[in-house]
């Protein structure tokens, strides 16, 4: 028995539609933040759904401490919820908002526990304040103290940030994590943003087409993605085939030592954003363009094997027409599927 939430072999279909969720099995132990990131349409929101009690489940469980909780309706299940949109009563002030599930409690508590929770994101000083006037971020910050004011056993979390630009939503994001680290509280996190699950979360679930592809801590996610897509979907840039080779891995660009166990095989190699770093002594490639990013260039090169990817270098008035490189060991991951 798990503390917290245990997710088996669920299931979930609409009428006449697909199967959005198709046996997914996890675990989320009491003090963890998953998140569960996928390409839009992967279920992710599905599963969320049905662990809120949103949408009924065509097979499977849901237990918290052990217990199932999958014939609760939502408001039993003592689990809070926020959105996409915070979804704020506009008619009511910030403080009016945060007490909305502390309905019944005594005056004063509701009171202290709104001021607590205007510190806790950021917010002291706003209790009086129409929801109407307040930035998307800080209307965002609301939505959380109001889904954490009545002390959830567990916090479920739809896209909070995709409504915000990009900068707002990297800041919002550390904030959250550590907004939600300070509360103890136990979430999910749905997320179709890489950058976004590896910052906020303990774990991250990886789902595709309805199934869990891998569910791991952000590091040992990015060291070993179980698969290509994965691989992929969290950043890898092109795949290459290598040849293990006396505890080598060969590659047209270069060779970095094979991880222990990989054998006299071939396997496929993920390249990371910066797998691949400018070294005249190297495989020199083509640069078909370049631009730049955060202080760098980017070049575009093309690989032996014509798949696109990118070098960085340091800022140069000029690029190149082409550029050797040689692979960066800690950019690159060893995914199954090699020999094809
Ligand atoms: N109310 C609904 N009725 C019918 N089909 C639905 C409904 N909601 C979702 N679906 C379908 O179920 C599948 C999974 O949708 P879901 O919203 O769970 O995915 P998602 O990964 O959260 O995507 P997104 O990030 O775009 O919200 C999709 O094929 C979607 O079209």
């Amino acid at each position: 028995m798990v503390n917290g939430l245990e997710v088996r072999e669920v299931v979930v279909t609409y009428p006449g539609g697909p199967t959005a969720v198709d046996g997914v099995s996890l675990d989320v132990p009491e003090g963890e933040v998953l998140a569960l990131l996928g390409p839009s349409g992967c279920g992710k929101s599905s599963l969320l759904r049905a662990v809120a009690g949103l949408e009924p489940l065509a097979a499977g469980d849901l237990r918290w401490d052990g217990r199932s909780v999958a014939h609760l309706p939502v408001h039993r299940r003592g689990f809070g919820l926020m959105f996409q949109d915070g979804q704020l009563f506009p008619h009511r002030h910030v403080a009016g908002n945060i007490a909305y599930g502390l309905a019944g409690r005594p005056r004063a508590e509701r009171a202290e526990r709104v001021a607590e929770l205007l510190d806790l994101v950021g917010l002291n000083g706003y209790g009086d304040r129409p929801v109407t006037t307040l930035s998307g971020g800080e209307q965002q910050r609301v939505a959380l103290a109001r889904s954490l004011a009545p002390r959830p056993r567990l916090l479920l979390l739809d896209e909070p940030l995709s409504s915000l630009d990009r900068s707002l939503r990297e800041h919002l994001a550390g904030e959250l994590r550590d907004i939600i680290r300070a509360a103890g509280t136990t979430a999910v996190y749905v997320t179709h943003d890489h950058d976004e699950a590896f910052t906020v979360a303990s774990r991250i679930a990886v789902m595709s087409r309805g199934k869990v592809l891998q569910a791991d801590t952000p590091e040992q996610l990015w060291r070993a993605p179980a698969s290509e897509e994965v691989a992929r979907f969290l950043g890898y840039g092109p795949v290459l085939d290598a040849v293990a080779d006396g505890g080598a891995l060969r590659t047209p660009v270069g060779t970095v030592a094979a991880p222990a166990g990989t054998g006299e095989r071939a396997v496929r190699l993920a390249l990371g954003p910066r797998a691949l770093v400018p070294d005249d002594a190297g495989a020199r490639l083509p640069v078909r363009g370049w631009r730049m990013r955060r202080g760098e260039r980017e070049l575009d090169v093309t690989l032996p094997d014509g798949q696109g990817a990118v070098v960085r270098v340091p800022g140069e008035d000029r690029a190149p027409a082409e550029v050797g490189v040689r692979l960066a060991a800690e950019h690159v991951a060893v995914v199954p599927g090699g020999g094809r």
